[in-house]
């Protein structure tokens, strides 16, 4: 996704949320700054990632995770989003790509990156202390610094809210033939109301993905009668 396409909804969540456009811009200007100040050879961007023809399993961090693993085995490639990459390690599996806002207590976003690992580092207004901590603790050449506002220098956005969203359209971005999702619980009774309320993103921008992909994912099956489209350009 293109950011011309993914700037309507942007400012719906944005809107929805409560949240200020000035402050994912200040972020996406701090992330570039220290991508760019880290002295490395430069950052990766998406056509470093190639899913072609590849099924990519979408990993999130809900409480199913434990049952799902399955999923996870049997895919090509993996992406897990924030705590998700910590747990899918744990039972042995591979992560291919992390996406993450280093909002996780796990230092696996480090250890990722230092393995030449992918992470997509996201910049957001809410982020940048951080930004500032962790991204110096990241081996530059396997971030891949991201923003939810337009792009700049080489901060990229290819559409999605939520780390796990995010990995979807990331996934899309660079050529997933077929998504398949674990450790995804949009209806998570232990959640604190912000993060219920970003779930309701997450799940409405997946719908999104799922028809323009003219795919069906699984984790929507049963509750697409229920989601709101009605920020969303379909
Ligand atoms: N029940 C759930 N609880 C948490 N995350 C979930 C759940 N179901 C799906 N996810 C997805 O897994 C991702 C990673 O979850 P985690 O709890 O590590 O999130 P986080 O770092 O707080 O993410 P975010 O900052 O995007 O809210 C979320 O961004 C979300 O898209
Ligand atoms: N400004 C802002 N943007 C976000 C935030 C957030 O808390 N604030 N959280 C996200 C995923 O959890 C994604 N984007």
């Amino acid at each position: 996704m293109e950011f011309d396409e993914w700037e309507p909804v942007y400012e719906a969540v944005l809107a929805d949320m409560g949240f200020d456009r000035a402050g994912d811009e200040r972020a996406r200007d701090l992330l570039a700054d220290l991508v760019v100040d880290s002295g490395g050879s430069g950052s990766l961007a998406p056509a470093d990632l190639d899913f072609a023809g590849e099924t990519v399993a979408v990993v999130g961090a809900g409480p199913s995770l434990g049952d799902e693993l399955g999923v996870v085995r049997a895919a090509d490639s993996v992406v897990a989003a924030s705590d998700a990459a910590a747990a899918v390690r744990e039972a042995g599996l591979v992560v291919d790509c992390m996406v993450t806002d280093l909002d996780e207590e796990s230092d696996v976003a480090r250890e990722l990156t230092a393995a030449g690992t992918p992470v997509a580092v996201h910049a957001h207004g809410d982020n940048r202390p951080a930004l500032r901590e962790r991204v110096p603790e990241l081996v530059v050449e396997s971030v891949l610094p991201t923003t939810q506002a337009a792009p700049a220098g080489p901060v990229v956005d290819t559409g999605g809210f939520t780390d796990g969203d995010r990995a979807a359209f990331l996934a899309d971005h660079c050529g997933a033939e077929t998504l398949v999702f674990a450790g995804w619980d949009f209806d998570d009774p232990d959640v604190d109301p912000l993060k219920a309320r970003k779930l309701g993103w997450a799940e409405r921008l997946l719908r999104w993905l799922e028809l323009r992909r003219g795919e069906r994912f699984g984790v929507l099956d049963g509750r697409r009668g229920d989601i709101d489209e009605s920020a969303l350009p379909v």
